[in-house]
């Protein structure tokens, strides 16, 4: 479709529902123009509508329904205003609303090993046309409640993030990942049978302080030579509230504030968090730590408890979560991607012999 097809279709949509006043297209209340990277809603005004977030949200509700499923408009928290280079008075501004081309696809891959062979270093896709670059996040979550398909992509993770990082796994239930690491030559850390949760905590405690004095050294490195590169380094933790839950003030605590001093201090050297839990709530993981995350997941059922977490700020409305197994919302917060949370669909992969 062309740009002023597209226009002429999106001025018809909101002529018809938008419903302000009486004000339409035609009595020259706003226009619609089309960019590559969205679309501007420009209101002439003085006018007898409120240019406010309850005409902007009621525009993104209009216009996401009716550009699906060629473009996703990207949900926002407030209206988007931006300025028009013009000297007229009464069309100087537009509420923007940027979009994705097309909706969210899932990622099928048949043979998991020769995909990540073929992988360039540090990309990690998610869908198609959706990948994130290692280089430019640090700590990644991953909630959903039980039967929601974390492991399941919690192991897409572990195969993509093994050809460009060093990974350690602590598994506190002792499931697929610790298989996982097992077929992969990977460190694990689970509880065994004669140890306590006590016990258990403490010992990962203890590779949380190894992984802190990596960063330490490392800062050292950047300290004399600021260009200096290191291999990734991602320690990943599942089910974090299994660890959190139930155990010693001064073990948790411990937890808690190496949990922060990674995540606060990680980013620089490279080193990584990859949290699974099936909820982030302050139990779980700490608020400084919680405020680090720039990848954030959320699989399973979407809705404002599941969402209230990773996604504190947000209102549901208008997004189209697709449905079915290993779907959701992901947020990532880098330099390239828009920051507004899109629909996820985890990747499916062929089934991994002695893990899953
Ligand atoms: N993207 C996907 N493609 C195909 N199958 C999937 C996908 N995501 C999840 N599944 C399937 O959904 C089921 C549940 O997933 P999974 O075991 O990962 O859930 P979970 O959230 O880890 O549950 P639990 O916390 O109980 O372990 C599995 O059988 C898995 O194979």
């Amino acid at each position: 479709m062309k740009n002023s097809e597209l226009e002429g279709y999106l001025i018809q949509a909101l002529n018809m529902a938008l419903q302000i006043n009486g004000e339409t297209s035609y009595t020259n209340s706003f226009d619609v123009s089309v960019a590559d990277e969205g679309f501007y809603f420009v209101p002439r005004l003085p006018a007898s509508y409120v240019v406010d977030n309850e005409l902007y949200q009621k525009i993104y509700l209009i216009s996401n329904a009716v550009l699906y499923p060629d473009y996703t408009l990207l949900k926002q928290t407030g209206s988007y205003f931006v300025p028009l280079d013009t000297e007229d008075i009464h069309v100087k501004r537009a509420l923007f609303f940027p979009w994705r081309q097309g909706i969210s696809k899932r990622l099928i891959v048949r043979d998991i090993e020769k995909y990540v062979d073929d992988l360039p270093l540090n990309q990690v896709p998610v869908m198609e046309n959706y990948t994130i670059n290692l280089n430019k996040v640090t700590s990644i979550a991953i909630a959903g409640n039980s039967g929601s398909g974390k492991s399941y992509v919690l192991t897409y993770f572990l195969c993509v993030l093994k050809k460009s990082s060093r990974l350690v796994i602590i598994d506190p239930k002792c499931d697929m990942p610790s298989r996982w690491g097992r077929e992969n030559h990977v460190k694990v850390i689970a509880p065994t049978d004669n140890r306590n949760k006590n016990d258990f905590v403490s010992s990962v405690n203890a590779e949380l302080s190894q992984c802190l004095e990596l960063i330490h050294q490392r800062q050292q490195v950047l300290y004399d030579n600021p260009q200096a590169d290191f291999e990734h380094y991602t320690l990943v933790i599942d089910e974090v509230l299994a660890l959190s839950d139930g155990v010693a003030k001064p073990i948790k605590e411990a937890f808690f504030s190496l949990l922060s001093q990674i995540s606060l201090l990680g980013r620089a050297s490279k080193v990584h968090l990859l949290l699974v839990s099936q909820r982030f709530d302050n139990n779980a993981i700490p608020i400084s730590c919680r405020e680090q995350l720039n990848v954030l997941i959320q699989v399973g059922n979407i809705n404002s408890k599941t969402t209230q977490f990773l996604f504190p700020d947000l209102s549901l409305e208008g997004i189209v979560i697709p449905q079915g197994i290993g779907t959701g919302l992901i947020q990532v917060i880098d330099s390239e991607h828009p920051f507004q949370i899109i629909p996820l669909l985890t990747p499916t992969f062929n089934n991994l012999k002695g893990v899953m």
